[in-house]
């Protein structure tokens, strides 16, 4: 399968695989299989919370820990254990009857020395630090009852000051989609296991998550072959060998040349800010081609972009016909309807790699078979960039109920051929071969009018400079979310363009 080759994106991904919880169950049981118990890796999983509260705590520190009735609740019983041998003063509170425990999780409630106590709202609300072992991979339907009362009371308790500390997930939280299950902990840090999960990344889960630190419980790395997850967190070592560098016998076709369709004069703004992202990633000449009346708009804007007048599709189908044409960005503030459409036909018919953001996706919402049949025949890169609201326009219900946000992409994917950048706070990047890659630096500045026209930019000055489709749509997601972080609270689209250069000046990574 191409993704394990030497050198594929999945083989980079290692430390930065995202396990669903029934993936993770099989990591489990390999290792278990093996010849390391259950019971040693409950022993290592508790010891890891353990060693994470006693670095952050003083000596004597009330620690409440609420345990549930699977494994999650025996890694409690273990950390419970640790915690008091290291002089915390401990008390731990049981959902359900202790003769109900099994496995391992009985196992662990054997060796707890201490006193087992029902869930209540003081033993929770007196404590410094709650340690919340109620449900991790095995929640398996909506919370309720006395459950959710407790997950209530630990959300209380941090609100009150206490610090919670989620083993594996904040209960309540879906490992494999992020989504709440009825009612979540909203914890201050999570310890998990071998590799983090997608509910650690997707939202809502990332912010109930708060710090995630991922510990070894002795899981060997080599499992990863068989189980094979499909999707990662999106990090540089997954692009790193393909950031953007002028090279001194380069000239500026070396950096590719690239088009963006500019809409009409009352839309110009849009068109502008993904021309000079696409130039600022590094594209060697950038062309916008506007209609008659908004081509002075365009014009002085930046000296450095290139116009040409271009009042209906036949005349933009001669201009992309170059063939020194790298890259066409299509879709920012370009209206809907035949003549977008017409312009994306038209684009894809070139050699050129393709971003098809906004109103080029909107324009085939009542008929996305036609796109998708144009995407899949391509031989160069389309990446799609759509929104929540573009992406149900044109993806329906791709995944179909239940779907995580992960799979939703996966899906989008897989019918269209192309690459699909699902945007938002945990923008995913999905190939049709059904690897995903979920983001995690961009910060809530972004969310401001014409940050999405940059990142199309962005990731056509990409494409424009001969990076594949993948690599520059999650190279330039991360890009995009280091900008907003350069430019800070406050920032502006604009600002976001003049970012582009900053971020160039110091990549994210050791050269
Ligand atoms: N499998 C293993 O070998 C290891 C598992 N570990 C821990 O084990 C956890 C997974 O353990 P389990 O698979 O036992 O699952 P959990 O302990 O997460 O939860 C399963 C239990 O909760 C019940 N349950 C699920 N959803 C519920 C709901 N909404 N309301 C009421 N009850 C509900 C189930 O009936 C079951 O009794 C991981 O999150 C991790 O903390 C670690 O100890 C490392 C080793
Ligand atoms: N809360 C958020 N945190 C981080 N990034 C966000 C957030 N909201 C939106 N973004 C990012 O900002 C951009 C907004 O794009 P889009 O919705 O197309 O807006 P516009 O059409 O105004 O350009 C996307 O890249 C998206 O991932
Ligand atoms: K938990």
């Amino acid at each position: 399968m191409v993704l394990e080759g030497e050198g594929s994106i999945f083989a980079a991904a290692g430390p930065h695989l995202l396990l669903r919880p029934d993936e993770m169950g099989r990591a489990d049981s390999m290792t278990i299989e093996k010849g390391t118990s259950g019971s040693t890796l409950m022993e290592n999983a508790g010891l890891a919370i353990a060693d994470d509260v006693v670095a952050r705590h003083r000596h004597g520190t009330r620690v409440t820990v609420v345990c549930g009735p699977g494994n999650n609740g025996g890694d409690g019983f273990v950390a419970a254990r640790v915690l008091a041998q290291r002089g915390m003063v401990v008390r731990l509170l049981l959902l359900g009857d202790t003769d109900r425990l099994t496995g391992d999780a009985a196992i662990a409630a054997k060796r707890w020395r201490g006193t087992i106590e029902p869930v209540s709202e003081t033993a929770i609300m007196a404590a410094d630090v709650v340690i919340d072992a109620i449900f991790g991979a095995g929640l398996a339907r909506p919370v309720e009852g006395r459950a959710a009362e407790a997950i209530g009371w630990i959300n209380a308790a941090r609100r009150g000051g206490a610090s919670v500390i989620a083993v594996d997930l904040p209960s309540g939280i879906d490992g494999r989609t992020g989504e709440i299950l009825g009612i979540a902990v909203e914890a201050d840090r999570s310890v998990t296991f071998f590799r983090r999960k997608p509910g650690h990344l997707l939202l809502p889960g990332r912010v109930n998550a708060g710090r995630v630190v991922v510990a070894d419980i002795g899981i060997k790395p080599s499992v990863l072959g068989a189980i094979r997850p499909m999707a990662a967190a999106n990090h540089p070592d997954l692009w790193k060998d393909k950031w953007p560098r002028k090279s001194i016998a380069g000239h500026k076709y070396s950096g590719g040349s690239a088009v963006v369709a500019c809409g009409g004069v009352e839309a110009t703004g849009a068109a502008r800010l993904a021309a000079g992202a696409a130039l600022r990633a590094g594209a060697g000449l950038v062309t916008v081609t506007a209609p008659g009346e908004a081509l002075p708009l365009v014009a002085g804007f930046l000296a450095a972009l290139i116009t040409r007048r271009c009042d209906d599709p036949d005349r933009f189908g001669e201009l992309v016909s170059d063939p020194r044409l790298t890259a066409i960005v299509l879709g920012p503030a370009l209206g809907v309807g035949e003549a977008t459409r017409q312009m994306v036909r038209l684009a894809l018919g070139t050699a050129a790699a393709v971003v098809l953001d906004a109103d080029a996706l909107t324009s085939f919402e009542d008929d996305p078979g036609a796109l998708f049949a144009l995407v899949r025949g391509r031989p160069a890169g389309t990446v799609m960039t759509p929104h929540s609201g573009e992406f149900r326009r044109l993806f329906k219900g791709a995944g179909g109920q239940g779907a995580s946000k992960l799979d939703a992409a996966r899906a989008a994917a897989e019918v269209s051929g192309g690459v699909v950048v699902f945007k938002g706070a945990d923008t995913v990047i999905a190939g049709p071969d059904g690897f995903c890659l979920v983001n995690e630096n961009a910060p809530a500045d972004l969310a401001t009018a014409g940050s999405g026209d940059v990142l199309a930019g962005i990731i056509g000055g990409l494409l424009a400079q001969g990076i594949g489709a993948r690599e520059a749509a999650a190279m330039g997601v991360y890009m995009h979310g280091m900008a907003g972080n350069v430019a800070g609270p406050g920032l502006v689209a604009d600002d976001l363009v003049e970012a582009i250069r900053a971020v160039r000046a110091a990549p994210p990574f050791e050269d």
